[in-house]
């Protein structure tokens, strides 16, 4: 049995460490992708570390389920509001916050209403790619893609929340007050912000790193722009209804995939708000204790993905039936198996924006260009802390014909 710290009864293992004040902090830092590894295998699901000051328990694939699917219990603000405190800039504008209005309105007014969007985002997409990359008869490399995908990603969703049929519409219809004072546009401010905040730093990321996936893989190059092209033809003159967008299931799979394999190492800890919490297996956590989720165990758990669960391959995603039919699983579906997108009543509720736009937007760079890493291999991404951001490699885009 390896030497174990336990807090109390049925708590977590504490992981032995050598230093106090210090705790597993710098390991954490440093190499967290094995720091975590290792203690899931020696100590089990869950596991608690010391770090920055604290006691924290990390949950993995068998846990995290457990966490998201009680979220009266585990709150994802008290946690994210601890290591990034951004209520404290939403505070100065809005008094009366609630997470879960701005969720609904997410759901109701964006994802739940994305045809009426679809042409919108793509005329905004399109602007984007003419700008950023252009003409590129010559073979072009942009530095800096995680930065140009930010600017091409938020223009839409700037679109989307202030362009016509909106959700300014939305806030102000919604709102029973008669007089426009400074409380009134600073509460306005304060939700609109919120979105474009959830928004736009998500979805670049994983956007780009989707790029990356793509452009590093080009055994891939043929099936996903031979689907698009197909896509493309039957649509309306290029213009593409959520229809065609639907249609996409090689790039929907492809799109998961990447997600899948950009799981960040461990991320958002949700913070217990009741006394304590007991796990399905008896292990018991108490009230305060921040959550992280070890979400690579579960990207990478080979109970849901089999041997071949490090390996990069969009098909797992799809069945196919000796009647021909082919099923996917679509990149917005959360279950055990899949929650990037968090899971239970509080995920993501923009996560049909997300992937409507990533799949748009990939659709018309693969149709307009070749994309290729300048190394010609597989360029992974920079870790910091225990996340993944893009590399800073440059991609080279050339012009198909
Ligand atoms: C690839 C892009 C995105 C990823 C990976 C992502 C991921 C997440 C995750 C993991 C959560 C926490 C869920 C939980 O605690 O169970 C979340 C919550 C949320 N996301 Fe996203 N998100 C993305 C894009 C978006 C977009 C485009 C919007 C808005 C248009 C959005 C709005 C929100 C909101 C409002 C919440 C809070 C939900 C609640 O409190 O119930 N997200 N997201």
């Amino acid at each position: 049995m390896p030497e174990i710290f336990l807090l109390s009864k049925n708590e977590p293992p504490l992981v032995p460490y050598k230093f106090p004040i210090i705790g597993h902090t710098y390991n954490f830092l440093h190499d967290a992708e094995n720091l975590l590894k290792e203690c899931k295998e020696k100590y089990g699901d869950p596991f608690s570390l010391y770090i920055f000051g604290n006691v924290v328990t990390f949950a993995g694939a068998d846990i995290i389920p457990e966490v998201l699917k009680n979220s009266d219990v585990f709150d994802f603000y008290t946690g994210l509001n601890k290591i990034f405190p951004i209520h404290v800039v939403f505070k100065q504008f809005m008094k009366n916050y609630s997470s879960t209005y701005t969720a609904r309105m997410v759901q109701e007014q964006i994802s739940n209403k994305l045809n009426i969007y679809t042409s919108r985002l793509q005329k905004e997409l399109l602007l984007g790619i003419e700008k950023f990359f252009g003409n590129c008869k010559e073979p072009k490399i942009f530095k800096n893609i995680h930065y140009t995908m930010s600017l091409i990603i938020s223009k839409p969703v700037a679109n989307v929340i202030l362009g016509e049929e909106d959700i300014l519409d939305f806030y102000i219809s919604e709102s029973e007050t008669h007089v426009v004072d400074d409380k009134y546009l600073d509460n306005l401010f304060g939700e609109l912000y919120n979105i474009v905040f959830a928004s736009v730093s998500t979805t670049s990321r994983f956007f780009t790193l989707a790029i990356f996936d793509y452009a590093g893989r080009p055994e891939l190059w043929n099936e996903l722009y031979e689907e698009q092209l197909k896509i493309h033809n039957e649509s309306n003159g290029g213009n593409l209804s959520i229809e065609d967008v639907n249609k996409m299931v090689k790039l929907d799979c492809f799109v998961k995939e990447s997600l899948r394999h950009s799981a960040d190492i461990a991320i958002i800890p949700h913070t217990v708000m009741s006394d304590s919490f007991t796990f399905s297996n008896g292990i018991t956590v108490p009230k305060d204790r921040d959550i992280y989720l070890y979400m690579k165990d579960s990207a990478f758990s080979n109970k849901f993905f089999g041997e071949t669960s490090n390996e990069f391959q969009p098909k797992r995603h799809m069945t196919s039936f000796s009647n021909g039919k082919i099923v996917h699983s679509p990149a917005t579906k959360v279950d055990k198996s899949f929650m990037m997108f968090g899971g239970g009543k509080r995920a993501c509720p923009g996560r049909f924006f997300a992937i409507n736009e990533i799949k748009m937007c990939l659709h018309k760079l693969i149709l307009r260009y070749n994309i290729r890493t300048e190394s010609g291999k597989i360029v992974p991404p920079k870790i910091k802390t225990s996340t993944y951001v893009p590399s800073d490699s440059g991609l080279i885009f050339e012009n198909r014909n």
